[in-house]
């Protein structure tokens, strides 16, 4: 699957062995088997070594990221260490505020960065930092982003506006994925659903999730529907050129185009 057709993003911590052998029957897109925060410190060292043999089994045709910690941080260079030989299709970089630290971490492991977007810097860095070769995609990081930028953890994404079209702005001017940050309440579907159809509606991909009970309804929002794909095909069967009328709203070549890669993301192109 390419990236930027995955549409539900699992993150697990690499410590947690059941979590693992459970996401191997689950419908994500991707799984991402986490080294940073949701790792304790004291359980660091077992998430390093659970990735030789969990990335041996393999997680089907789910693309599979190991997410490592910050450049800055302690554990960075443990992290980087306990990646060699190992060839997951990415590695998830959090706290990116240069694109240098994207590309020494792209040298280092010989794998595409999917470069988390999650501080003021960050922000403002975006677009060089998507533009660096050895980054494939860009995900939010709206916790931290939330906390650096004081915005309560139960206010609405108003004041995140700003960032995340930033980093879709960015992720777009050198054609790269990007992806909505996590939804934290686990109890709460309604909410969850109309998160994602907030991000798909701003132009993400597809969404970073943390629990199994997310992955249906993210997989079903950037989905695209059989209503959207029957309306693709409807609009390239009937469209001769230049502008025209179809079912009452005007159509030009870009709708075609989008309408074609709405079914190329469905396989139907
Ligand atoms: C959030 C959780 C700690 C909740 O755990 P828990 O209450 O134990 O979950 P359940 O009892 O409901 O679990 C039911 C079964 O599902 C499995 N499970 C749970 N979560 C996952 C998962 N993520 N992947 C695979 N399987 C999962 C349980 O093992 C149960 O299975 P079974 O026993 O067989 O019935 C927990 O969900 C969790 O740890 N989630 C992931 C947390 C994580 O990775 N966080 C890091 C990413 S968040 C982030 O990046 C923030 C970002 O940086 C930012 O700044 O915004
Ligand atoms: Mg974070």
């Amino acid at each position: 699957m390419l990236l930027r057709h995955a549409r539900s993003l699992l993150f697990l911590p690499a410590s947690n062995e059941r979590a693992i052998g459970k996401a191997r029957g689950l419908p994500c897109d991707m799984v991402i088997l986490d080294l940073e925060d949701a790792v304790p410190e004291d359980r660091k060292e077992e998430a390093r070594a659970a990735l030789g043999p969990a990335l041996l089994e393999g997680f089907g045709d789910r693309l599979v990221a190991v997410r490592v910690n910050a450049v800055d941080s302690p554990h960075h260079g443990a992290d980087i260490s306990a990646l060699s030989g190992l060839t997951p299709d990415f590695i998830v970089l959090p706290k990116v505020e240069a694109a240098a630290h994207a590309a020494q971490v792209h040298r280092a492991t010989g794998r595409s960065v999917i470069a988390m977007i999650e501080s003021p810097r960050g922000i403002v860095e975006a677009q060089a930092i998507a533009a660096e070769p050895g980054v494939a995609g860009l995900f939010m990081g709206n916790n931290d982003l939330r906390h650096d930028l004081r915005i309560p953890l139960d206010a609405d994404r108003s004041g995140l506006m700003l960032a995340m079209q930033s980093t879709i702005l960015a992720a777009r001017l050198s054609g790269k994925a990007v992806f909505d940050g996590v939804y934290n309440r686990l109890e709460d579907p309604d909410g969850f659903a109309a998160e994602c159809r907030d991000g798909r509606a701003l132009g993400f991909d597809g969404k970073t999730l943390i629990h199994p009970n997310q992955i249906e309804p993210a997989n079903t929002i950037f989905g695209p529907s059989e209503q959207e794909l029957a309306n693709a095909r409807a609009l390239i069967a009937g469209f001769s050129g230049g502008a025209e009328r179809h079912e009452g709203a005007m159509i030009e070549d870009m709708h075609i185009a989008q309408a074609r890669s709405l079914l190329e993301r469905a396989g139907q192109a």
